[in-house]
């Protein structure tokens, strides 16, 4: 089995196969709706066929394409024509085909058809310059070879506005079933039944002898707010297709004598019939396309909205990442800390947890930084942002640089001991870091630590909990540095040597 969108890629031999069948079918079925003596159409279908398949496949194997719709077109001529008459009239669609796809080109238009600008100029190429040349020049051979006793402008006239309407009505209505659609329509069983009346109801339009149903007075032109109605809810495809429908309709009962136009002269009916079929074409079609734009642009605005809102919401997140991050370690600042710990505070409190804070801060470091420079100090802070970092080992606890040179720790304990031994640890791998620091007693680089240790209770405070880690904290450095001071917050003191 062929994939659709594979089969649609480039013209295959299968394509190729099917394209001369197809195209014959359609002047079959074109030559059954013929109606003048001169074989004059009301439209003329098989010229769309290659047309929408040079446009489908962006002239891909144009001559090839060409080649067979020519022998298929010669071919189904050769019943109605002499052989002679027949290939000039082939030669003349041919070029029609080929002159509409040029202009299509030159003028830069999407061969999808499904923006209003270019349908524009695929209605100016295709049917009113394409059809108008062939027009002409048909009009000539039928007068010359083929004796046509009607005038050459009514002839030329006649074979343009069927041709023109072949091209408006087949090629987007072929494009349309042979590519994807924006929008799929889902149709309801009220929307089938609409569908369907509305095709009776043009049956009985068109079987009335341009005159009366039931003594009330009706015209085809009945149709165009059916037509517009199915534009605006059915989408493109089934608009062309309605269209494509009523015009056969109409051919069909003309060639059978219904006179849907009333009772005029032949070569005047086929005029009419191709001037209803002309503004159905204009009011549906263009409706379908215009309608179909309109919901393509605002789909494509949502999705800039959307996307637009994508980024605005991952770079406010980047700013927020920003704005809570400390630019010289890399960890939480400040504001986080502050956040984290109201955070936190809360959770203890509704759990009845005990929280942990310590505070630990850089000893000597004014002498470390007069000593190695500034440049060393920073060196050395980032060095113990990372061993802080390094010692988290709950998802809970939480690290930030404070201010200068002082760090804070959030973390849960279960015991007082349990949050004596964390900050003792931390201490010991400050100082087995062996950064030396010449100008401090101890040789190497240490830190103080000012442990507070709270299951938050109803009267307690998160400021007084931070003041009592950052007293905890003083008195550390007080008595001597590099050592571990717990919070004295229940009137408990303990105090443990680092
Ligand atoms: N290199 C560097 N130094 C900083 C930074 N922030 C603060 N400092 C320095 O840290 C030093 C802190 O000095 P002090 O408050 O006197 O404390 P200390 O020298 O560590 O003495 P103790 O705390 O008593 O052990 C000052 O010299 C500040 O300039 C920073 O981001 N980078």
């Amino acid at each position: 089995m062929i994939k659709r969108h594979k089969f649609w890629e480039r013209p295959n031999w299968l394509f190729c196969l099917l394209l001369p069948l197809f195209h014959f079918a359609s002047v079959k079925l074109t030559f059954f709706c013929a109606v003048t003596p001169e074989n004059s159409v009301v439209v003329w279908l098989p010229n769309a066929v290659l047309l929408a398949a040079l446009l489908r496949f962006r002239g891909q194997r144009a001559p090839l394409l060409a080649c067979l719709t020519f022998s298929s077109d010669v071919l189904a001529n050769l019943v109605p024509f002499p052989w002679y008459e027949a290939v000039l009239l082939s030669v003349v669609n041919l070029l029609e085909i080929f002159f509409t796809y040029y202009l299509m080109r030159r003028s830069g238009a999407s061969f999808r058809l499904q923006r209003v600008q270019d349908l524009v100029k695929f209605i100016l190429a295709g049917p009113l310059f394409g059809a108008m040349l062939a027009g002409l020049l048909a009009a000539v051979v039928l007068q010359q070879f083929g004796g046509a006793t009607t005038s050459y402008l009514t002839l030329a006239r006649v074979w343009w506005f069927g041709d023109g309407l072949g091209l408006l009505i087949y090629t987007p209505l072929l494009l349309a079933f042979t590519q994807r659609q924006h929008q799929r329509v889902r149709l309801t069983r009220w929307d089938d039944m609409a569908l369907v009346l509305t095709l009776l109801l043009a049956t009985a339009i068109l079987s009335a002898h341009g005159g009366e149903i039931d003594g009330v007075s009706v015209t085809p032109t009945l149709l165009l707010p059916a037509v517009a109605v199915i534009a605006f809810r059915f989408g493109t495809r089934l608009t062309t297709l309605f269209v494509a429908l009523i015009s056969l309709a109409t051919a069909m009962m003309m060639s059978t004598g219904l006179k849907p136009f009333g009772e005029v002269a032949a070569h005047l009916e086929v005029v009419r019939a191709q001037e209803f079929i002309l503004t159905l074409c204009i009011v549906g079609i263009g409706f379908a396309v215009l309608l179909s734009e309109l919901q393509a642009r605002e789909r494509e605005l949502e999705s800039r909205v959307r996307d637009r809102t994508r980024e605005l919401e991952q770079s406010n997140d980047r700013l927020a990442a920003i704005s809570a991050t400390d630019g010289l370690t890399g960890i939480a600042n400040r504001r986080r800390f502050d956040e984290t710990l109201a955070t936190e505070w809360s959770r203890a409190r509704r759990g009845k947890q005990a929280l942990m804070l310590a505070m630990l801060d850089v000893d000597l470091f004014k002498q470390y930084n007069d000593h190695y420079g500034h440049q060393a100090g920073d060196d050395v802070l980032r060095a113990v942002a990372c061993e802080l970092t390094a010692r988290i080992r709950r998802s809970g606890d939480f690290v930030a640089r404070y201010g200068g040179e002082e760090f804070a720790l959030i973390a849960q304990a279960g015991s007082e001991e349990q949050a004596l031994a964390t900050a003792s640890n931390i201490c010991r791998a400050i100082e087995a870091m062996k950064t030396p620091h010449l100008t401090s007693p101890v040789g190497v680089l240490t830190v103080s630590v000012g442990v507070a240790m709270v299951v938050p209770g109803e009267h307690d405070s998160v400021v007084a909990f931070l003041k009592a880690a950052d007293a905890a904290l003083y008195r550390a450095k007080q008595l001597g540095r590099n050592r571990v001071e717990v919070a004295d917050i229940e009137r408990r003191a303990t105090q443990q040597s680092a």
